[in-house]
């Protein structure tokens, strides 16, 4: 099986930015077979990461020593999506550095509908630039309380959530993890509980599916609440507990500090997810702990407009890209 001339092209360019800017990795996302000794010959000197939703593509390559192979979910979602897994993933299993340069190959241009395509496009991303701090030992000190396992899933809907938003619109919310107890006697439901007569696998929060559904629950108003096992117990909460004395940064408004209260006054974990910028700010004892950039932001398309029209009314600078 020999490579396309367009791949060999895009692989010999990804060697040469590696060479010159230089970039710290070259990341292949692929949706078909590839030869794979070509790509490495090609690639050769390079740190070599490979992502696949498909683990049957990438299997020859799992004990290959100069690959590293990020195991991505099976279902098919947007390149965009399956990049920023590959590249949170490979940080949080600090595989790379948070501020690393990364050289990414991938199908950018789908052409076909629900078929998988070669490679077409290549990106240079600066992972410092759009995430912070985040490595398995951050979560680890998170972790005393709540398992690595739900925190990863935790912070991968938190901060999907703040990526995407929903309909194009940003959304913020807040996720209160652990001391579920607790942090109810000290709340109160500002609407009826959408989670409530649903079973507890239907509430998992590490099942993909799961997350996607509490998406659209976290449009709704208030806070949402998930046991330290990663099944969600409760939405549309007002948390209550007093935000006195706390040591906030300027510009937090109410969303964050009520969850730096509630994690002051309980052993919750509070993940504040910012309906103006999408970042991630995580709260433990009532001290910001944790902050995560999410890695894009979509682009919201705006109606087309002539530079001498007018703005409608509220639409100016509300640009949420
Ligand atoms: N006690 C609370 N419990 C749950 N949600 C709250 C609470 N207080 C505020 N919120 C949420 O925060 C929203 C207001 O956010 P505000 O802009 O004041 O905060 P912020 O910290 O600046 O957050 P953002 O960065 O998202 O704007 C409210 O509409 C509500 O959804």
């Amino acid at each position: 099986m020999s490579l396309p001339s367009q791949t060999v092209a895009l692989l010999q360019a990804a060697r040469d930015l590696v060479k010159t800017l230089p970039a710290d990795a070259v990341l292949v996302l692929t949706e078909t077979a590839i030869d794979w000794d070509e790509v490495g010959r090609l690639l050769v000197g390079c740190r070599l990461f490979v992502a696949a939703e498909n683990p049957a593509l990438t299997k020859p390559l799992r004990d290959h020593p100069d690959w590293t192979v990020i195991d991505l979910d099976p279902e098919p979602r947007p390149t965009q999506e399956r990049m920023n897994d590959a590249l949170l993933k490979a940080v949080s299993e600090e595989m790379l550095q948070p501020g690393s340069h990364v050289v990414a190959l991938y199908n950018g241009i789908a052409t076909l509908e629900d078929a998988p395509e070669p490679v077409d496009s290549l990106s240079v991303i600066h992972l410092g630039e759009h995430l912070e701090r985040m490595t398995s030992q951050d979560l680890r000190v998170l972790g005393t309380s709540v398992p690595l396992d739900v925190l990863r899933a935790v912070v991968e809907l938190a901060t999907e959530i703040g990526r995407e938003g929903r309909e194009g619109q940003p959304i913020g919310t807040i996720l209160v993890v652990g001391d579920t107890k607790k942090v109810l006697g000290l709340s109160r439901f500002q609407n009826f509980n959408p989670f409530r007569g649903y079973t507890r696998a239907e509430r998992d929060i590490r099942d993909r599916e799961v997350r996607e559904q509490i998406k659209e629950i976290a449009k709704l108003d208030g806070a949402l609440l998930i046991g330290r096992d990663g099944i969600a117990e409760a939405a549309c909460l007002h948390l209550g507990a007093r935000a006195d004395g706390l040591n906030l940064r300027k510009g937090f408004g109410s969303r964050h500090a009520a969850a730096a209260g509630i994690s002051k006054h309980t052993n919750a974990i509070a993940f504040a997810v910012s309906q103006s910028s999408g970042s991630v700010r995580v709260f433990q004892k009532g001290e910001e702990v944790l902050h995560i950039e999410p890695l894009a932001r979509p682009h919201v398309w705006q109606p087309f407009r002539l530079e001498t029209q007018e703005e409608p009314d509220g639409e100016a600078g509300d640009d949420a890209s």
